[in-house]
């Protein structure tokens, strides 16, 4: 045997073994699901994955190699965020509610922490249409944004394990509520108009709240709302006075508990 054969040799036994360590590693990771699960403890744990990153990059610190191995420990990691996120979600989670009630944030959220595909429908809709959404409204009418949410939304039913970030209005029509519950659990984020009011009231990009900005106004919309918002939701969450992981928290737990019953 030559030495460039040798060497190949050596490269296919390394392989091996990273292989069998990448194996021991997600077995690892479904272990660590499992005891979450039984203790009822948080399935997200931001603090745990940035100590874990800080513990890295002590340790690679003076490597010749540092930028291409955390490169792959950050693709690693990745891997590992989506068999949790297989493991618990098999459906895309389609989220509903009022507008500040914090969809998009949510969605960015959680699609981060499970490295999920996320659609943010107002965002795909304006990219397409290479328009702002007040600039929809104005030059073709909400009837026009309306009929582009429900043909997206019909897009969207052709994969899973996707997050789907709802303009607020999405659930209005009832064909929108069927095709989000085709490959979808539906989770409605609500808070009081006063919440919402405090959040929404400096944005200028949400056209049904020009120049009705007011915590009345919002009442009374959410009112009129409600009872659709409600018919579609398969969990609730309310978001007043909490924070973005304790929502996460309680929508992931809210769906579990719910995919148990549903057993
Ligand atoms: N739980 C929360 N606590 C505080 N601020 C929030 C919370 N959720 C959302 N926000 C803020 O409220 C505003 C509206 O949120 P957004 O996610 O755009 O709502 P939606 O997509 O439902 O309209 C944003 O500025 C966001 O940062
Ligand atoms: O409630 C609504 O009818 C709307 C909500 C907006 O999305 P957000 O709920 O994300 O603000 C956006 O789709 C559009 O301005 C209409
Ligand atoms: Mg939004």
């Amino acid at each position: 045997m030559n030495d460039l054969e040798m060497y190949r040799e050596q490269l296919a036994i390394c392989d091996d073994r990273i292989i069998d360590a990448l194996v021991e590693r997600n077995a690892i990771i479904e272990k660590i699901m499992a005891y979450k699960e039984k203790y009822g403890m948080p399935i997200l744990q931001p603090a745990q994955e940035a100590k874990q990153k800080r513990r890295l990059d002590e340790k690679l610190k003076d490597n010749k190699y540092q930028e291409e191995i955390q490169d792959v420990f950050s693709r690693i990691l990745r891997n590992s965020k989506r068999i949790q996120a297989r493991k618990l979600f098999s459906y895309n989670i389609v989220l509903i509610g009022f507008m500040g009630a914090g969809k998009t944030t949510i969605s960015d959220y959680l699609s981060t922490m499970f490295d999920m595909r996320l659609v943010e429908m107002d965002q795909e809709i304006a990219e397409r249409e290479e328009m702002s959404i007040p600039d929809i409204f104005a030059t073709y009418g909400e009837e026009y944004f309306r009929n582009l949410e429900t043909s997206l939304l019909r897009e969207l039913q052709t994969g899973k394990n996707c997050i789907i970030s709802c303009g607020g209005g999405v659930a209005m029509r009832e064909e929108n509520v069927t095709e989000m519950k085709k490959n979808g659990r539906v989770v409605l984020l609500t808070a009081s108009p006063e919440t919402i009011h405090e959040r929404v009231k400096d944005s200028n990009d949400r056209p049904l709240l020009a120049g009705n900005n007011s915590v009345e106004y919002i009442a009374e919309l959410m009112e009129k709302r409600r009872e659709k918002y409600e018919a579609a939701a398969d969990v609730v969450v309310q978001t007043d006075n909490k924070s973005i992981l304790e929502i996460c928290e309680e929508l992931i737990s809210k769906l579990t508990e719910l995919d148990k019953s549903d057993v």
